[in-house]
């Protein structure tokens, strides 16, 4: 039998500490007593951003006034064949006066969220575990020892989120900085992904691998590691990226880079296009710093990735 496919938008509300917000489904609901993203159906002749912010108003008495894209997720159920568009609500005014759920929680990062959780939502869950921020080492051209104090002092800041990648170092000397890099990292909780080498990612107990383009475009399954990244340059990456599972996709440059000279820029608009109504988390990248953080985004991405902007190290 086909079903209907029903729009919903839930919003992901994020409190200064970076908690968030859950609310238990009613008893005379579908899926009572699972946790789900406060949120509803899209009403004919709305935008999923309109039914959002009507949805919270009737819901939970708010007023949405920052409102950000962030991942879109199909999914059918015995009942429904459901579209979700998921938002990130970064502010809104009014006390929360819940009408519909029987239960609110906010969840803080690190705490395990409520169960049953909406089937559809897992993999969200694990979205909202990813940082905000991925740095990229750089090592083979700045230097092994200057590598490692840049990244203590960015771990020190809060960096949370390394991608390893140095194809300009020989075997042993990756290796060996992989290992001191990976100690660094989890000494201050973080997660360290290996660029390309599945059996370094092995070797040393990495949190995971991170596919270059064309290994992601000749990958026919996700691989078996906790976290699995890509390199995106095309709306095609992007969607094998999402068909595949994927955790994350790096999308740029949205600026010019030195790393890649002659690509030419996206621009946040270009981003926004290219990474808008997918599933998948995605990184900017390209020319960009904490800085760009709220620009980034606004265009709908999960975070940003730097290279040089990462480090601040001199070159
Ligand atoms: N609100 C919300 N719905 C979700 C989430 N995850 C998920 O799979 N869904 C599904 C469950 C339902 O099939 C659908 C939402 O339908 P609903 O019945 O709650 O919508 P509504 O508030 O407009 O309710 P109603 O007026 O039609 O009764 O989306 C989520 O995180 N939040």
């Amino acid at each position: 039998m086909t079903r209907k496919r029903v729009d919903v938008a839930a919003g992901v509300l994020l409190r200064a500490d970076g908690a968030y917000l859950l609310g238990q489904r009613a008893p005379d609901t579908v899926y009572a007593g699972y946790w789900e993203f406060p949120g509803g159906k899209v009403e004919p002749g709305e935008t999923p951003a309109q039914a959002l912010c009507r949805e919270l108003d009737e819901e939970l008495g708010i007023r949405v006034t920052r409102l950000r894209p962030w991942l879109l997720r199909e999914h059918r159920y015995e009942h429904a064949h459901v579209r979700l568009h998921f938002f990130e609500v970064a502010a809104w005014e009014g006390a929360l006066d819940d009408k519909v759920h029987s239960a609110l929680v906010w969840v803080r990062p690190g705490e395990v969220a409520p169960e049953p959780m909406l089937p559809a939502n897992g993999p969200i869950l694990k979205a909202l575990r990813l940082p905000r921020t991925m740095g990229i080492t750089r090592a083979a051209q700045v230097g092994v020892d200057a590598q490692l104090a840049a990244l203590e002092r960015a771990l020190a800041c809060g960096l949370q989120l390394v991608q390893l990648r140095e194809h300009g170092l020989d075997p042993a000397a990756r290796e060996a900085f992989a290992r001191e890099a990976l100690a660094r990292v989890h000494a201050h909780g973080g997660l360290l992904l290996i660029n390309a080498d599945a059996g370094l990612v092995q070797r040393i107990g990495a949190d995971g691998i991170h596919l270059p383009a064309h290994t992601l475009m000749a990958a026919r399954s996700r691989p078996e590691f906790g976290w699995v990244g890509a390199s995106c340059h095309s709306r095609a990456e992007l969607e094998h990226a999402a068909a595949l599972g994927l955790d994350y996709a790096l999308l740029g440059p949205v600026r010019p880079t030195a790393t890649h000279p002659g690509q030419p820029a996206l621009g946040w608009p270009g981003f926004a296009g290219l990474a808008a109504g997918l599933p998948v988390p995605v990184f900017a990248l390209g020319g960009l710093g904490e800085q760009d953080m709220e620009s980034a985004r606004e265009a709908g991405a999960h975070g940003i990735a730097a290279i040089r902007g990462a480090w601040a190290v001199a070159d």
